[in-house]
């Protein structure tokens, strides 16, 4: 597994030290909201147990599954909804958890979703933001890094399903997705 990394990008100190600051301000920003914070399956699992951890005010949490990516490395355009949330976010403060924003697909239709249900309001939270191929404008209300546009993977971001277990986050060598 670790032979398919071509570059270590951000180490698992760098990712906490982040994380642990994320967490400070949160805090602060939604003092007295009670935030539901949603987390975008699967790729963000590991961030959001990360960041609860470190978020010292009353929150709930839930979980919404999402995919547009298959086993490819550029989105289909296609968002499916594999698992929904469990409450209503009718008047609720949402932060919606991800691990990286690229084209900015998922994000708009679950912003536009959201929106729909009649949330309260709507911020994203994300470990990693990949400017460099938006398809639609998007900028997250905090984010962690900002990342070259290479494929990365680990903590959480897979390639086919795979690297999600790496502690670390790292650029996937191209020979593993052309060949
Ligand atoms: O901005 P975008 O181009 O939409 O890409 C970002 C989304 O793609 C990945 O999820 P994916 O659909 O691969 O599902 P996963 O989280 O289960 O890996 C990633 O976790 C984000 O949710
Ligand atoms: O660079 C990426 N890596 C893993 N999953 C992704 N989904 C969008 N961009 C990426
Ligand atoms: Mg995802």
């Amino acid at each position: 597994m670790e032979n398919d990394i071509l570059d270590v990008l951000l180490s698992e100190e760098e990712i906490q030290l982040k994380i642990k600051e994320l967490g400070r301000v949160i805090s602060e920003d939604y003092k007295g909201k009670n935030p539901l914070v949603i987390c975008v399956l699967k790729g963000a699992a590991p961030f959001m147990s990360d960041l609860i951890k470190r978020i010292s005010i009353h929150m709930e949490m839930d979980f919404m599954a999402v995919s547009s990516y298959g086993a490819s490395t550029v989105s289909s355009g296609e968002v499916r909804i594999i698992k929904d949330l469990d409450a209503s976010v009718e008047g609720r403060h949402i932060l919606l958890v991800e691990d990286i924003i690229d084209s900015g697909l998922t994000l708009s239709y679950l912003l536009d979703l959201l929106h729909r249900r009649k949330a309260a309001s709507v911020k994203i939270i994300t470990l990693l933001d990949k400017p460099h191929n938006r398809k639609i404008e998007l900028k997250p209300d905090y984010c962690g890094f900002i990342v070259p546009d290479e494929f990365v993977v680990g903590y959480g971001l897979d390639y086919a399903e795979r690297y999600r277990n790496l502690p670390y986050i790292g650029i996937l060598k191209p020979e593993v997705y052309t060949s």
